[in-house]
């Protein structure tokens, strides 16, 4: 011990969390028990906060009256705008405000968020930093919420331009999916959350992806009602899942779900709303899977699969700024400081598993560059036999 330090004391804590995320149907018919068992009826706190996505307050306002009501539950609905352009600190102070009216207790009568992911990453922050952090209750209303975010411990806003620069981890400590909530869902935001469910086929779910290649334009037009949509949707969670349950915290920076995430980031906050989130995911593997390709790991016919299923779903191959070369390695550099220094840059061999590379040069970004206009030009159909050779 260096003379200038007299005494050290080392204080170690784990963080140990358990949240449960459950698939059911008719989460607000007052038959289904599931929301209530997260109200503490013992308690004599005031009324039952709900934070609901207002583009939702149409189709579920008075369904989620109704549902307490037919509990004698008090509830305080509050509305709240969502969108990406309201995913930032002003939103995430006005559910603050609204959690102190109603007297949010710190370890009982948990918020509910209800909607689309960007109300639940901002509510989930809120309750994160509300009296250092009580638990909350998350029902998401998109499918991308449904398969990516429903499993997740993170929480954010977007801050200065960067995307989720402000966040905790802090799991809602349930989840309730019902994809009958997909049925008022406008369909680019249906195909937006099939950006999650390809990156998440890409890297570990060979089959995942040979149903979304096959059954993907009929669950979009269905609203995910018809088959295989449970076993899409069970798939990708379950992926998710496995992979987030062993390195929850984030320890290992090298996380194969950060597929689709190295490129897509700044491009999709420099456009912002113009470009899903989704969307510009489904760019992001596309454009790695051409890295691949170019340095002969994945075959010009997965390259083709992948496009051509990206087409027929309805999700775009491309975007200006996937091809400005200073933007792609600003966005790397930016990955490289988010992953402590490493780029960390997960690259499908084929599909279905996962390797990383910490290294992308110049010159590699042009040739996929020139490749991803022919893949984008020719939709993915019958690429010219040049552009993909192997
Ligand atoms: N926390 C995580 O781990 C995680 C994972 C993936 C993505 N995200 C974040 O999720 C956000 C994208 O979420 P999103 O794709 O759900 O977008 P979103 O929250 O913007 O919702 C899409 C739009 O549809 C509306 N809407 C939502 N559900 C609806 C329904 N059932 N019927 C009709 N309209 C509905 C919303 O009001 C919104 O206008 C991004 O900010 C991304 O960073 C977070
Ligand atoms: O977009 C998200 C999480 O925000 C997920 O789809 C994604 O797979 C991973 O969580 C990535 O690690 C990106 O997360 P983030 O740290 O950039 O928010
Ligand atoms: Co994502």
């Amino acid at each position: 011990m260096s003379p200038a330090i007299q005494n050290t004391l080392d204080i170690e804590a784990e963080l140990q969390v358990k949240y449960h995320v459950s698939i059911a149907r008719d989460v607000l018919s007052p038959d289904n028990p599931l929301l209530l068992e997260t109200v503490d009826r013992s308690t004599s706190s005031g009324k039952q906060l709900v934070i609901l996505d207002a583009a939702l307050s149409a189709f579920l306002l008075d369904r989620v009256k109704a549902y307490f009501a037919a509990h004698d539950v008090a509830v305080e609905v509050i509305e709240v705008d969502s969108g990406e352009v309201n995913k930032n600190l002003d939103t995430c102070l006005g559910i603050v405000d609204a959690l102190e009216r109603s007297g949010a207790r710190r370890q009982s009568n948990p918020p509910i968020a209800i909607g689309g992911n960007v109300l639940i990453d901002v509510a989930g922050f809120s309750a994160s930093i509300y009296r250092r952090g009580i638990p909350w209750v998350r029902v998401p209303t998109t499918l991308l919420g449904m398969i990516d975010g429903s499993v997740s411990a993170k929480t954010a806003v977007n801050h200065q331009g960067n995307r989720n620069r402000l966040g905790t981890f802090h799991p809602a400590m349930r989840t309730i999916v019902d994809t009958g909530l997909l049925a008022s869902l406008p369909r680019r935001h249906l195909v937006n959350g099939c950006g999650e469910i390809l990156k998440m086929a890409m890297i570990k779910d060979s089959r995942l992806f040979s149903l979304l290649e096959e059954h993907g334009p009929d669950l979009v037009a269905s609203h995910f009602r018809t088959e295989p949509a449970e076993e899409v949707i069970t798939r990708a969670i379950d992926g998710m899942q496995s992979e987030l349950r062993q390195n929850l915290w984030e320890k290992d920076l090298r996380r194969i779900v950060d597929y689709g995430h190295t490129f897509s980031p700044p491009i999709e906050m420099a456009v912002v709303p113009e470009l899903l989130h989704g969307e510009a995911v489904a760019i992001d593997c596309l454009f790695t899977a051409l890295l691949s390709y170019v340095r002969g790991w994945l075959s010009g016919t997965d390259v083709q699969r992948v496009a051509r299923t990206m087409h027929r779903v309805g999700l775009p191959l491309d975007h200006p700024l996937f091809y400005d070369i200073d933007m792609l390695e600003r966005a790397m550099e930016e990955a490289r400081l988010h992953r402590d220094g490493s780029l960390n840059l997960p690259v499908v061999q084929e599909i279905g598993s996962c390797t990383f590379t910490q290294e992308v040069t110049r010159d590699e970004l042009h040739q996929v560059t020139a490749l991803l206009k022919a893949v984008a030009q020719s939709a993915g159909e019958d690429l010219p036999a040049l552009a993909l050779q192997h």
